[in-house]
């Protein structure tokens, strides 16, 4: 026997009340009605749960008792021909309530199949007090190449935990791209699961809107399908890409939103391109302004757009916040081909500093006044972008390396699914488009258009005034 017990724990003091659970004893009979009556109640709330899959199967199994097999078939030929009637007919309200609520029912239980294994492998299934946690499948929202999955996360879980792992939710859900983005809740992630490409095929320009709408320019087609509307109020445009990746695309996909404007006189656009000519060239009479030789030229046409910006700036400070463009006032819109040859590669120091005040000032306080930059770069590395911050609106076209991404679009970028380094070469165009305040980066392919559109859409639309600083008579 033991000369001490040494016993853990808290001992139970003795009540004034103790009471002893009674002992029943229930008949069989008693028992098993139980369980039967429990037995139904469980199938009836399958029943219930699964309508989608009980509901016509009665009504399958309905039919065949009281008709023999011309009766499922029947109503399986008269679903397929409303269903046909009604998508031919009323395409829009086919998609909307018949076609993608189904599917996304039956994508919902695709995923829901997967759910649990792609949780465990992407680490997203948190240990917690020895149990396994999973973030929840709440639903599934079906649209043209795109299933939007809503997701509740475990507690301590952000979006951007899902954003790391999109590569590895991709080829775990077989789709082609997975995106993160925050829901309408805090604890909520939506994925985006894109399934075919629509930004496959080459986008047609569409017409030219009578009268621009400055807020939401087509300018081409994004990830869902839908028109992809650039936002110019407001904002700065900077577009980088390799050779070749199409920025020229991402210009005239612009100028060509806004040329009835230019012929209206509410917007004026400015053409600087260093490299002699061989881009905006070619379209010209569209640039109220344009330089494509002379340096100084194109040195004072940015110095004369920041005094624009000033003098407009002071006018309406306390008056307004947005300037609205008018006729006397138009907005302006500089149109830099390549930034790098201005800001960097310029061997005249002098005219390299003047450049970069002007361009400081043009970019900080022009957004607001209707004095707007869409610049292109080739080289994304930093000595090239020192304002790269001053560009609200950011456009990743393909890129040579995964570490240019965040470098041009900010960070976290690439983890949030802005695979420029993976844009391939036989998607010219395609690029994605960050906007300051979104964290969630667009992918998007700019309309493109043919050479002869461009000279075409600079007869019937341009009013050239003024190349490399000579003023041309009647041109306008
Ligand atoms: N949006 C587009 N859709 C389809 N094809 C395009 C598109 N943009 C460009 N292309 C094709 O890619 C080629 C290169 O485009 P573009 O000259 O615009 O590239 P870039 O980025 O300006 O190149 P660089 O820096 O060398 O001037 C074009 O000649 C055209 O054939």
């Amino acid at each position: 026997m033991p000369l001490v017990n040494v016993i853990r724990g808290d001992r139970i003091d003795s009540a004034p009340i103790n009471v002893r659970t009674p002992f029943i004893r229930i008949p069989l009979w008693l028992a098993l009605s139980w369980w039967t009556v429990k037995g139904f109640a469980r199938v009836a709330v399958v029943l219930v749960r699964f309508w989608y899959v009980t509901a016509p199967a009665a009504v399958f199994g309905w039919l065949y008792l009281r008709f023999g097999w011309m009766g499922p078939v029947g109503l399986l030929v008269l679903v397929a021909v409303v269903a046909a009637g009604w998508g031919f007919g009323h395409r829009a309200s086919f998609l909307r309530f018949g076609w993608w609520p189904v599917l996304s029912r039956y994508r919902r239980m695709v995923y829901r199949r997967k759910w649990q294994a792609a949780m465990v492998t992407a680490r997203l299934a948190v240990s917690f007090d020895r149990h396994m946690v999973l973030p929840i499948l709440t639903g599934v929202r079906c649209g043209a190449g795109v299933d939007v999955v809503t997701v509740r996360m475990v507690t301590g879980q952000i979006p951007d935990d899902f954003a790391k792992v999109a590569e590895r939710l991709a080829h775990t859900f077989g789709v082609r791209q997975v995106k993160a983005a925050p829901g309408s809740k805090p604890d909520v992630v939506l994925l985006h699961l894109f399934h075919g490409d629509p930004l496959a095929k080459l986008v047609r320009p569409v017409p030219v809107p009578a009268v621009p709408e400055f807020t939401a320019l087509p300018v081409g087609r994004q990830e869902d399908g839908d028109g992809y509307p650039l936002r110019m109020f407001g904002t700065q445009v900077l577009v980088v890409g390799a050779t070749g990746a199409g920025k020229g695309s991402v210009i005239w996909s612009v100028v060509r939103s806004l040329a009835a404007g230019v012929t209206s006189g509410l917007v004026q656009v400015w053409g600087l391109d260093p490299k002699g000519g061989m881009e905006l060239g070619i379209g010209a009479p569209m640039f109220a302004r344009f330089a494509c030789n002379d340096y100084a030229a194109m040195c004072e046409l940015i110095e004369e757009a920041a005094s624009v910006a000033r003098e407009r700036a002071g006018k309406l400070r306390g008056r307004t916040r947005q300037h609205t463009p008018t006729p006397e006032e138009p907005l302006i819109v500089l149109v830099i081909d390549e930034l790098a040859n201005l800001t960097a590669y310029l061997t005249d120091r002098q005219l390299k500093d003047r450049i970069k005040a002007a361009l400081s000032i043009l970019l900080s306080q022009g957004r607001a006044v209707g004095v707007h930059v869409v610049a292109a770069i080739q080289d994304p590395r930093k000595e090239v972008l020192p304002f790269r911050d001053l560009f609200p609106t950011r456009i990743g076209l393909r890129l040579a390396e995964a570490a240019q991404v965040d470098l041009v679009l900010g960070d976290g970028m690439r983890d949030r699914g802005a695979l420029c380094d993976r844009i391939p070469q036989s998607l010219p165009g395609v690029g994605f488009v960050v906007i300051d305040g979104d964290p969630t980066p667009m992918r998007v392919r700019f309309s493109y258009l043919t050479d002869d559109e461009i000279r075409d859409m600079a007869q019937t639309y341009g009013r050239l005034r003024v190349i490399d600083g000579e003023v041309l008579d009647g041109a306008a």
